[in-house]
């Protein structure tokens, strides 16, 4: 039997909007079982998430190879639903190596990755969930491009919150023009930001990654705890805190012995959601036979 693993993501990174993404330790998993006359996605995701060929791993799986036959497939997925951990691209990649797995045709990671970014809309988790690590993705001329690299050495600690905030209601607050002065200052933040991760810079990671111009000052109302974080962040000396995806999770860059004061802070300040330690995943989507 073939099963289908694929990595949560993080995208965004402070600056990085639509471009950044990290891979993490929390996976969506498909086990392939028998041919059947229609399609089925066995899952406890509960009652909005559909058990047919509307299914999104479906759907997507469909995009790819429009003639695949028909299965039963078993989901599990680790992975909360629209709560900026990249759960859609997750989705969104099983199903393509779903159609990887189940066709006779040959698809490219090129192929894969253009057809997830058109699905998703944006790059930035598609690319992490499909490669694995840290990915900076773009789209030119049309087509998404996406570099992998890799994280610096720092723990990840996320703050799940008890509440979801799907990513199309998170851009809808998103201003359609950013003012000339505005844009550059993001942008060159943006740039600096790659800068410092790809040479271990910590500080200046720390910094910039809670230097974004381009979507956090638009999305705090939606995430007060936001602030909260990074103020705390900044006391026990974390190397920065950023709105992880469309939000509500935020993701806390901090050395793993400094965690458990972060927590506490977190706590006596009345956050209630789930704090969890992640690891970046390096391998991103795989198949293997069971
Ligand atoms: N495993 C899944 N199977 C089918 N659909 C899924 C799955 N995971 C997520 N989705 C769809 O994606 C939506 C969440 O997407 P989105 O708002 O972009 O949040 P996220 O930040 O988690 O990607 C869910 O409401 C559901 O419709
Ligand atoms: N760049 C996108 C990322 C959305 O990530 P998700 O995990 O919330 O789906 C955005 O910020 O809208």
């Amino acid at each position: 039997m073939q099963k289908i693993i694929v990595p949560a993501s993080s995208a965004n990174l402070g600056p990085g909007f639509d471009s950044l993404g990290l891979a993490v330790d929390r996976y969506l998993t498909l086990e392939v079982l028998e041919k059947m006359p229609n399609w089925q996605i066995e899952h406890d995701l509960g009652p909005e998430v559909s058990h047919d060929e509307t299914n999104l791993v479906i759907k997507s799986a469909l995009t790819l190879d429009k003639d695949l036959t028909p299965h039963r497939i078993k989901m599990n997925s680790e992975i909360p639903l629209a709560r900026g951990l990249g759960s859609s691209s997750a989705a969104i990649v099983a199903g393509l190596k779903l159609a990887q797995v189940l066709s006779a045709k040959q698809f490219s990671d090129q192929e894969l990755l253009e057809v997830a970014t058109k699905l998703e809309g944006h790059p930035d988790n598609v690319a992490p969930a499909l490669f694995g690590g840290l990915t900076i993705s773009l789209i030119v001329n049309e087509r998404p491009q996406t570099i992998k690299a890799t994280f610096p050495e720092i723990g990840l600690l996320a703050y799940i919150p008890d509440f979801e905030l799907e990513t199309k209601v998170s851009r809808s607050v998103l201003p359609e023009r950013l003012e000339y002065a505005t844009a550059v200052r993001a942008g060159s933040v943006g740039n600096a930001l790659v800068a410092a991760l790809l040479t271990d810079d910590l500080e200046l990671v720390a910094e910039l990654i809670e230097q974004d111009g381009y979507h956090e000052p638009y999305r705090e109302k939606l995430v007060p705890h936001l602030k909260i974080l990074r103020e705390l962040g900044h006391k026990v000396g974390a190397k920065g805190t950023y709105l992880s995806g469309a939000g509500p999770t935020v993701m806390t860059l901090i050395a793993p012995e400094k965690m458990a004061s972060f927590i506490k802070a977190a706590r006596e300040h009345g956050l209630t959601g789930e704090f969890t330690q992640l690891a970046v995943d390096q391998k991103g989507a795989r198949s293997e036979e069971i």
